[in-house]
């Protein structure tokens, strides 16, 4: 049998609390339009569980030890969602021009160790992602993340990344792909000219990796005292030295067009010394 005395009350708080919702939702919109305009983006990304991290190691051939590459560590819904955090409007003031692309950096810069700011949702969610796979030190989620945007031809002249990253950086990349070269950590390198790099007596890296959209690179070791950097260049040659062709689906003799963007974030334990 039916009470409709208590239906009669369900529905009567009902329509309070529909009533109370909306006027608060009204009041939060006058008053705090702002700071929702400006809120980050949420980021949702899947659970992870540990990767066995000698599956994914690609630098045996050419004799580099520390150099992982995970393909699609990230679904593409997944990259979508990070991209949102990256060109939130909240973050658009944390681009700063370096060389011949631009970054944000969140969690202070590399060189501030004091400086303890919370990671943006997409920052903060991609750091647990690479974390909860076991790809940093453990229970030492990254608490520096640098977000790096290039614009075809654009690349990053070969470098070292120095102590303050030791002794390992993890690169999600988002959007377009692009070749990356680890470099002897002397000696010259022809980065950024293809004519150069053609010359019989060119330097040539000890290895190459090449970065699809929503894999992860992880260099420590060996790999992380070499220099790395990408070419500034729009075609990528894939060349016997590419130690992940297979997994990345690429082959010896391919030239592979970048994308207008790539997008690499860079994960990285800051800790004090
Ligand atoms: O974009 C990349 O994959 C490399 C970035 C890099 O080497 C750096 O930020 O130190
Ligand atoms: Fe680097």
């Amino acid at each position: 049998m039916v009470d409709m005395k208590s239906l009669f009350e369900a529905e009567r708080a009902r329509r309070i609390e529909a009533k109370r919702a909306t006027a608060a939702a009204e009041e939060t919109s006058s008053s705090n339009a702002d700071e929702i305009r400006a809120a980050p983006a949420p980021c949702d990304l899947s659970p992870r569980t540990p990767l066995r991290l000698a599956d994914h190691a690609v630098g045996a051939d050419r004799g580099v030890a520390g150099l992982h590459y995970v393909p699609d560590f990230l679904s593409a819904d997944e990259e979508a969602a990070v991209l949102r955090g990256v060109y939130a409007p909240d973050a658009a003031s944390r681009w700063v021009a370096s060389g011949q692309r631009r970054v944000q950096n969140w969690g202070g810069r590399p060189s501030e160790l004091d400086v303890a700011e919370p990671l943006p949702p997409f920052a903060a969610a991609l750091a647990r992602a690479v974390s909860d796979a076991g790809v940093v030190a453990e229970g030492a989620a990254p608490n520096h993340v640098l977000v790096n945007e290039y614009r075809r031809p654009a690349g990053i002249t070969p470098h070292n990344d120095g102590d303050i990253y030791n002794p390992r950086v993890a690169i999600v990349t988002l959007s377009g792909g692009a070749l990356i070269d680890f470099w002897a950590r002397e000696g010259p390198a022809s980065e950024t000219d293809d004519e150069d790099a053609r010359r019989p007596d060119a330097p040539s890296p000890r290895a190459q990796v090449y970065l699809r959209p929503r894999s992860l690179l992880l260099y420590e070791g060996d790999a992380y005292a070499l220099r790395h950097g990408i070419r500034e260049a729009s075609v990528d040659r894939i060349t016997p030295l590419c130690v992940n062709a297979a997994v990345a689906g690429v082959k010896v003799g391919d030239e592979v067009e970048r994308g207008e963007t790539r997008v690499s974030v860079v994960f990285v334990r800051k800790e004090r010394r």
